[in-house]
């Protein structure tokens, strides 16, 4: 028996793929083609802590945890001949695919970054999907992580999954519309529609996992060791607002809230979000629904600037000292949104939250203390510059 997880080397994979291994005694397969390194160092930037290279994480993971059966091959899921060799070699029966590129800035730089984020993204949700179906493993369990963000910003509660249309005095169910605000998020709108459309064709079992905005530095695994740290982002483009924020304390930065920053936001520790994706992984299939079902994967939603707000309290304690500042919003969206977001099967499953966002923040500083340094000499990455001032010349 064998699980694979997707994107093993990611700040939500690695810890995915550790907790996994620790609870069954199956074999789990991390793959990865190690692009976010890529990504992030194009950018200019580097993750804010030390990450090892994956073969130190997995002795460290042996030595520490007494993991025997978490191994990692190399590879590109968008090869169909590389993901029809895992389906093969490995007949997995659960893959947790969270391999993406996973910023919505970076897939708004160009239409050649656009195009490659979709073009990745997809097509390697579809060469899964056919691995399974054309290798004869349509028992496999396919849970992805898409996001909250294929709801948009719509004046009503936010359904967990699809919704109820009416139309000329008629209605029915319909899957959620893609209202997406960016070429990344936009991916995963159609991601959700080709996973609905593999269950209905080929009857494999799907949990479309729709992830909101992840935060913290590690989990009870990744933190026993400095070896098995997962990464930590704080740039323009890879860094997502809670962590950013959390940088910009250290480095005596500003909190750069953009425009407003009274949009309701969901958010979800990265301990919650382990958590959920490792209970889907290791039930039984036949505990399992067979269906497909979609779970928010979300705890809470947070206005920017309350965020911004506690991020700022907890850095003092911490004694690190910043503002919350309000600049220009390089992005085009509703800056007064009040989402409210339907959450109960996934807290079901989780039983419910583990850690407050202010603990997990400051978890965050607990870890970002000792990587002061890593930070402030890339203080510059916190702003769009480096990649952009790069491509202007590139075209002159
Ligand atoms: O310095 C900053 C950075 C961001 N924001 C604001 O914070 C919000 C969230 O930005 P983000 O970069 O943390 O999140 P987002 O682009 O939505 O994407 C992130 O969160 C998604 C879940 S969700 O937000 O779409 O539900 C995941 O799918 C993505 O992979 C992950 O990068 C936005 O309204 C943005 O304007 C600021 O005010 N200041």
């Amino acid at each position: 028996m064998s699980i694979i997880v997707t994107g093993g080397d990611g700040y939500l994979g690695w810890p995915t793929g550790l907790r996994i291994a620790s609870e069954t005694d199956d074999r789990v397969l991390l793959v990865d083609n190690l692009a976010r390194r890529e990504w992030v160092s194009e950018v200019g930037s580097v993750s804010a802590t030390p990450i090892a290279s994956m073969e130190t994480r997995l002795t460290a993971a042996q030595e520490v945890h007494g993991l025997r059966n978490l191994s990692f091959v190399q590879g590109d899921l968008t090869d169909r001949s590389f993901v029809d060799e895992l389906c093969q070699i490995h007949e997995p029966q659960v893959i947790v695919h969270t391999a993406a590129q996973p910023s919505a800035p970076y897939s708004q730089i160009n239409g050649e970054r656009a195009n490659y984020t979709q073009q990745n993204n997809m097509q390697a949700t579809r060469n899964l999907v056919f691995g399974l179906h054309e290798n004869d493993l349509v028992d496999t369990h396919l849970i992805e992580t898409t996001t909250t963000g294929v709801y948009g910003a719509p004046e009503f509660p936010i359904p967990e999954g699809g919704t109820v249309m009416e139309h000329q005095d008629s209605r029915d169910e319909v899957p959620f519309p893609a209202m997406a605000g960016s070429w990344y998020h936009m991916t995963k709108s159609h991601d959700a529609a080709n996973l609905r459309l593999a269950h209905s064709q080929f009857d494999i079992p799907i949990s479309d996992v729709r992830t909101a905005i992840t935060y913290g530095a590690g989990t009870k695994e990744t933190r026993a060791d400095d070896r098995l740290m997962t990464r930590f982002d704080f740039d323009y483009y890879f860094g997502v607002v809670a962590h950013r924020f959390a940088a910009q304390a250290v480095a005596g930065y500003p909190i750069t809230v953009y425009g407003k920053g009274k949009q309701r936001k969901p958010f979800i520790s990265l301990e919650d979000a382990v958590e959920g994706l490792t209970r889907l992984a290791v039930t039984d299939s036949d505990e399992r629904p067979d269906d497909h079902v979609v779970y928010n994967q979300v705890t809470r939603p947070i206005s920017i600037v309350e965020m911004g707000t506690t991020i700022a309290d907890v850095a003092t304690e911490f004694g690190f000292n910043t503002d919350v500042e309000h600049f220009e919003n390089p992005r085009d969206e509703d800056e007064t949104h009040k989402m409210e977001i339907e959450n109960n099967r996934y807290a079901n499953l989780i039983g419910g939250q583990s850690v407050t966002f202010e603990e997990g923040i400051r978890e965050v500083f607990e870890t970002l203390t000792d990587c002061t340094e890593r930070i402030k000499s890339h203080e510059d990455r916190f702003l769009p510059s480096v990649l952009e001032d790069r491509l202007a010349e590139e075209a002159e």
